[in-house]
């Protein structure tokens, strides 16, 4: 169902532009349908230095997205998706440099497969990339408003940051804990994506607007 979804994607992306691309196991497959597209795109930004090499494997030029500037598409997957195209993403620990992206995206086309839908989001546990110093402050910031944060012991993101992830949540205002907990002093980024959510929601290879 992942690489479904992965594969009609596809039907996003225009001729001779730059494609965002994300993270993962449903991004993989994705990246591995753009090898179709090769000669018909100018290249891609990418979220992670997995999804890099990935992609220069299969011969697609890596862009900075500082020169790309601002991109039609941004292909990427997620651990949960709600009713509105809200995500909870950063399993794969990428979601600051995907967050950038989506930021940067004119249409955002999250790939997933069904289980990943939710009513309310929170089940899977809400990573939160954090500067190594600051994890003890923003734990204790984070339990103080009822989440339970543990530490992802051994994992270094991309940006050379830490990920607390938050479980216990029943997360009922995305957009006000999104903000809440970004103000928190030595926080990189929220996992959830909520001020900007998905445009598009691909479920097990069929589109939702
Ligand atoms: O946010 C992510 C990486 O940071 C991924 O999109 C998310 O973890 C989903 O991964 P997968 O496609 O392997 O289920």
């Amino acid at each position: 169902m992942k690489k479904r979804s992965a594969e009609r994607a596809l039907q996003f992306v225009e001729e001779g532009s730059v494609v965002g691309v994300g993270t993962g196991s449903t991004v993989k497959y994705f990246i591995e349908s753009l090898a179709g597209w090769r000669d018909r795109i100018e290249g891609a930004v990418s979220s992670s230095d997995q999804s890099t090499a990935l992609l220069k494997k299969i011969g697609i030029p890596v862009l900075d997205l500082n020169a790309a500037g601002q991109l039609p598409l941004y292909v990427d997957g997620a651990d949960e998706c709600d009713g509105h195209r809200r995500l909870i993403k950063g399993g794969g620990a990428a979601l600051t440099r995907e967050k950038i992206i989506a930021a940067c995206s004119q249409r955002f086309v999250c790939i997933i497969d069904a289980a990943k839908q939710v009513n309310v989001l929170g089940k899977f546990p809400l990573p939160v990339e954090v500067i190594p110093m600051a994890r003890s402050h923003v734990a204790r910031q984070i339990a103080a408003r009822g989440g339970q944060p543990v530490w992802r012991d051994g994992v270094v993101t991309d940006n050379g940051n830490w990920i607390l992830d938050v479980h216990n949540l029943e997360i009922v205002d995305p957009v006000g804990l999104e903000r809440d907990l970004n103000q928190i002093v030595g926080v990189v980024t929220v996992g959830l994506f909520a001020a900007r959510p998905a445009d598009a929601v691909i479920v097990d290879g069929e589109v939702r607007a």
